[in-house]
């Protein structure tokens, strides 16, 4: 059973800050959005989670280990899998050749590349394409099976359906209800409530840098208009 604790995150651009005390602990298994208006500081959170942008401040520990001050690169390789905002994928190079980056970042082996294509089958087909040809489905479900190279425990998705049609939503959302049921702790970015309340396990809302509430999802189906109050959002 897998758990990723973040406690006390403050970071900064500049003088200005975009993360204050921020907390949260994830288990395998279960789906926590993280919900906030623009510019609430999801993103960072999650950089600084990946060590793109160093905390001031705060701990993160994974099973146990304390990856605190780990550099960027290792954080990888120690569990964390990362679908950044844009999908980030090398658009140049193939669906395959995007594939074993993933593979190479941790040393994981084939079984994790079928693994990643049975969640993706789609990819299987299409494993000599440049990458950026793909559609914009397709290309997140890349950047999805790239992260499950790494086998990770823990995989944060930065608004993953941002963009993309309804068919091309649902296979998304089916691809991380499976993760999550396989026992991957999932850390979601997301805007649209309809995803949300249909995957999340746990909300926890951001406002100004910082986690202000977190609900099991029954309080929120139940009290929608914890939405509004949050992140002004009706249904
Ligand atoms: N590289 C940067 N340099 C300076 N300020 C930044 C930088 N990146 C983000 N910010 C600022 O930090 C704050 C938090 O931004 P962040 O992208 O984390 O928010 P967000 O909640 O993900 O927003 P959105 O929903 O719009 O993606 C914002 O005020 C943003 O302008």
């Amino acid at each position: 059973m897998s758990m990723m604790s973040v406690k006390g995150f403050d970071a900064f651009y500049g003088r200005s800050q975009a993360l204050r005390n921020f907390s949260i602990e994830l288990k395998s298994g279960e789906v926590l959005c993280l919900l906030g208006r623009n510019g609430a500081g999801k993103t960072t959170a999650l950089k600084t989670i990946m060590g793109t942008v160093r905390p001031a401040a705060g701990t993160l520990m994974l099973d146990g280990k304390d990856l605190t001050g780990v550099p960027a690169k290792d954080i990888p390789r120690a569990g964390i899998g990362y679908v950044p905002q844009g999908r980030r994928l090398f658009t140049e190079l193939t669906v395959w050749e995007n594939l074993e980056i993933g593979l190479w970042t941790r040393n994981t082996n084939v079984s994790a590349l079928d693994h990643a294509l049975e969640l993706f089958p789609v990819l299987k087909e299409r494993m000599t394409q440049r990458s950026g040809t793909l559609s914009g489905g397709e290309q997140t479900m890349l950047a999805m099976a790239r992260a499950m190279c790494i086998n990770p425990s823990v995989i944060m998705l930065d608004e993953p359906t941002e963009g993309l049609m309804p068919s091309a939503i649902a296979g998304i959302r089916d691809a991380v209800i499976r993760l999550r049921d396989e026992g991957v702790a999932v850390l979601l970015v997301e805007q649209r409530v309809d995803a949300v309340l249909s995957i999340a396990n746990r909300v926890a809302f951001m406002d100004h840098g910082e986690i202000k509430a977190e609900f099991d999802i029954e309080e929120v189906r139940a009290n929608p208009e914890l939405l509004h109050h949050y992140v002004g959002v009706g249904r």
